[in-house]
């Protein structure tokens, strides 16, 4: 189910990158419109097979890490943890260790992404030229050739920076509601789990999105020549360029992708959390 969420969000994703490193599109539909026009409705799924072969391995970085920072900060077990709740200033910390760790896990594909979500070539149309990347895997190859291995980690330190907060607010957000809408001592119901998870992820991503857009383009610069010197650089020449409005492109689209792909991490994560005990 949650590949299957991905699948869902990744139109959105690629659209909300579109819009946070080209200057061509002028909005969400204007964006849709050319995407469709020049590279069809495959357009919106480019760069989507790293990130569905890798989300299992960094949710399970992220939730895993998280749930055992709880277990040593509370030294209560999942089952005790519904009477004794932990305190949100645990949960907070808990959440951005997981977010910092499971940071470094999705460096690389989150990189690869975004580099074949920016090729606007049509996909496979004779005549035309080919796209500078064939694939998930010839881009991996041909970062690591032509930026070196810490190529691989363009915007790293970005990614890191956006999520270690930010994953602490998504498990508070998550916590607080679920706590809102259930009675003491009970598991909350899969409606909770889901408007929580929701809402989680909106929350999240809300506050993320500063970064989000120096992530990107942190990620895009050095494919031609490099243009920022780091992340600071990258804020201070996008805000001298762009205005303050900068920071909040493509918070609008990404935060309609947030709802169902979080609503569902969320609601499969309590159903493991159950089986486990
Ligand atoms: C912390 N931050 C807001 C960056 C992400 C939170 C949600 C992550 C989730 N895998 C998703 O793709 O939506």
């Amino acid at each position: 189910t949650g590949a299957l969420g991905l699948v869902l969000g990744h139109p959105f994703d690629t659209v909300k990158v579109r819009l946070q490193t080209q200057t061509t599109y002028r909005g969400i539909v204007d964006c849709m419109v050319k995407i469709y026009r020049h590279e069809s409705l495959l357009g919106f799924f480019k760069g989507m097979s790293f990130p569905i072969a890798s989300i299992a391995v960094v949710n399970s970085v992220l939730f895993g890490v998280y749930s055992n920072t709880l277990l040593v900060l509370t030294a209560t077990s999942h089952q005790e943890r519904r009477a004794q709740p932990p305190s949100y200033t645990h949960i907070f910390l808990a959440g951005c260790t997981g977010g910092f760790l499971q940071a470094y896990c999705l460096a690389p594909f989150d990189l690869i992404k975004v580099r074949l979500q920016n090729q606007t070539e049509p996909m496979a149309q004779p005549g035309s030229p080919p796209p500078h990347y064939r694939g998930p895997v010839h881009c991996a190859a041909s970062i690591f050739r032509e930026e070196g291995y810490r190529g691989l980690f363009r915007g790293a330190w970005a990614l890191m920076l956006r999520d270690t907060p930010t994953m602490g607010i998504y498990f508070i957000t998550y916590e607080g509601l679920c706590r809102q809408y259930t009675p003491e001592g009970q598991n909350p119901s899969s409606a909770t789990v889901l408007v929580a998870g929701g809402f989680a992820g909106i929350a999240s991503w809300v506050a993320a999105t500063p970064l989000d857009v120096i992530k990107s383009r942190m990620q895009m610069d050095g494919l031609r020549r490099r243009v920022y010197q780091g992340v600071l650089d990258c804020m201070v020449s996008s805000v001298r360029q762009e205005g303050l409005g900068v920071f909040f492109r493509g918070v609008t689209i990404n935060s309609a992708r947030a709802f169902p792909v979080n609503a569902v991490t969320f609601l499969s994560y309590e159903y493991l959390l159950r089986w486990w005990g």
